[in-house]
C-alpha cells in the first residue's frame, strides 16, 4: 500500500510484467538433425513457412500429447537420457525399470504449448511382454487386462536404444524397433536410433561406431544420435529435435483432417440447400397432391 501511494506521488510508471521462458523447453526454430546429411526427416534450418502460417489462422490446432516410446536393451541408459533431460541429473548406479516409467514434459513451440509423454520401457527380457503392450496403437487392444493400453491418437515416436560400447546393443535396438513397429501400423512413427554413453568411448572407437550406426539408421529409415548422459554431450539438443519434428507431424496431421472436414462439408452442402429451398419454396410433390393442385 505504502509503496503503491509512493510510485503514485513519484509518478513512477509500473515495472513490466517479465516471463521467464525455459530455453530448454521454449521453441521458436526447427533444431537441426545431428547429421544434416543423413536424416530421413527435414533439413531445413527452421519450421516451413507454411507451418507458420497455418498456427497463425484464428483456428488454432488442438494438439494432443505425444507419446514417445523409449525400447532397448536392458542398461543402454534409457532412463539416465530421460531424466538427464528432464531433471538434468545422473544416477551412475544402475536400477532396473520395472515395466514401464512415466516422464511428461511440456514444451512451448511456436507459442503452442506441447506435450511428450515419455514411456520408458524395461529392456529386461523378463519384461518384454509388459513393455510391448504398452506400445500397441489404437487399433491394438492390451490382451493383458492389468496393463492400461496408450491409446495413440497422433502419430507416435519410437527412440530405439543402444550402448556405443557395446556393438551388439546396437543390433538388439534393430529387433526391440522391429517388434516397436508391429504393434503400430496405423499411423508411421516418428523413429530415432540414438547411442548412448558417447563419453565411454575413444575418438577413434567414436567415429567407427557412428559410422556403423549411421549405415543402420538408413536402413531402418530413422535419424541417428550420438549421446551422453553422463556429460550432457546432446541430449538437449535430441529432445529438442525430436519435440519439433512431432509438433510439426502433429500440426500437419491436425490440419489433413480439418481439410477433409471441410471437403466433406462443401460436397455437402449445395445438395442440403438445394432439397431445402426447393421444399420450403413450392412445396412437395405430396403436399400438392393433398392440396389437390392438378399442376
Ligand atoms: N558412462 C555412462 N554411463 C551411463 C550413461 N547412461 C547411463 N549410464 C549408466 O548405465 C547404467 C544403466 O542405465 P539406465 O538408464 O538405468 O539403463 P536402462 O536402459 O534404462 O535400463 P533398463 O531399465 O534395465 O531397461 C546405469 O548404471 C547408468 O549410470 C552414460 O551416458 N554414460
Amino acid at each position: 500500500m505504502m509503496s503503491h501511494t509512493l510510485r503514485q506521488n513519484l509518478l513512477l510508471p509500473t515495472p513490466p510484467t517479465v516471463t521467464l521462458h525455459d530455453p530448454r523447453t521454449h521453441l521458436r526454430h526447427l533444431p537441426p538433425a545431428y547429421s544434416t546429411t543423413q536424416t530421413p526427416y527435414s533439413r531445413e534450418k527452421d519450421f516451413a513457412p507454411q507451418l507458420r502460417y497455418q498456427l497463425e489462422l484464428p483456428r488454432k490446432p488442438k494438439l494432443r500429447p505425444c507419446k514417445v516410446i523409449f525400447v532397448g536393451d536392458c542398461a543402454v541408459g534409457k532412463t539416465a537420457m530421460v531424466n538427464r533431460f528432464c531433471y538434468d541429473k545422473f544416477q551412475s548406479n544402475y536400477k532396473a525399470t520395472i515395466g514401464v516409467d512415466f516422464e511428461l514434459e511440456n514444451f512451448s513451440i511456436l507459442g503452442h504449448n506441447f506435450s511428450l509423454e515419455m514411456w520408458d520401457t524395461a529392456g529386461q527380457e523378463r519384461f518384454k511382454c509388459i513393455a510391448g503392450a504398452y506400445y500397441r496403437n489404437a487399433s491394438g487392444r492390451s490382451s493383458y487386462a492389468y496393463i492400461p493400453t496408450i491409446y495413440i491418437t497422433s502419430s507416435p515416436v519410437i527412440v530405439a536404444a543402444y550402448d556405443m560400447s557395446k556393438r551388439e546393443s546396437l543390433e538388439a535396438a534393430k529387433k526391440w524397433l522391429s517388434s516397436a513397429l508391429n504393434y503400430n501400423t496405423a499411423q508411421k512413427p516418428l523413429i530415432f536410433l540414438v547411442g548412448t554413453k558417447a563419453d565411454l568411448l575413444t575418438k577413434e572407437e567414436f567415429m567407427r561406431m557412428e559410422r556403423i550406426a549411421g549405415l543402420a539408421a538408413a536402413e531402418l529409415r530413422a535419424e541417428f544420435w550420438s549421446v551422453s548422459a553422463r556429460s550432457g554431450y546432446k541430449i538437449t539438443e535430441f529432445f529438442q529435435r525430436l519435440a519439433a519434428l512431432a509438433f510439426e507431424a502433429a500440426v500437419q496431421q491436425q490440419l489433413k483432417t480439418l481439410q477433409a472436414t471441410a471437403k466433406e462439408q462443401t460436397t455437402q452442402t449445395p445438395e442440403k440447400s438445394h432439397k431445402f429451398d426447393l421444399r420450403n419454396f413450392f412445396g412437395s410433390r405430396s403436399d400438392k397432391q393433398k392440396s389437390g393442385c392438378a399442376c
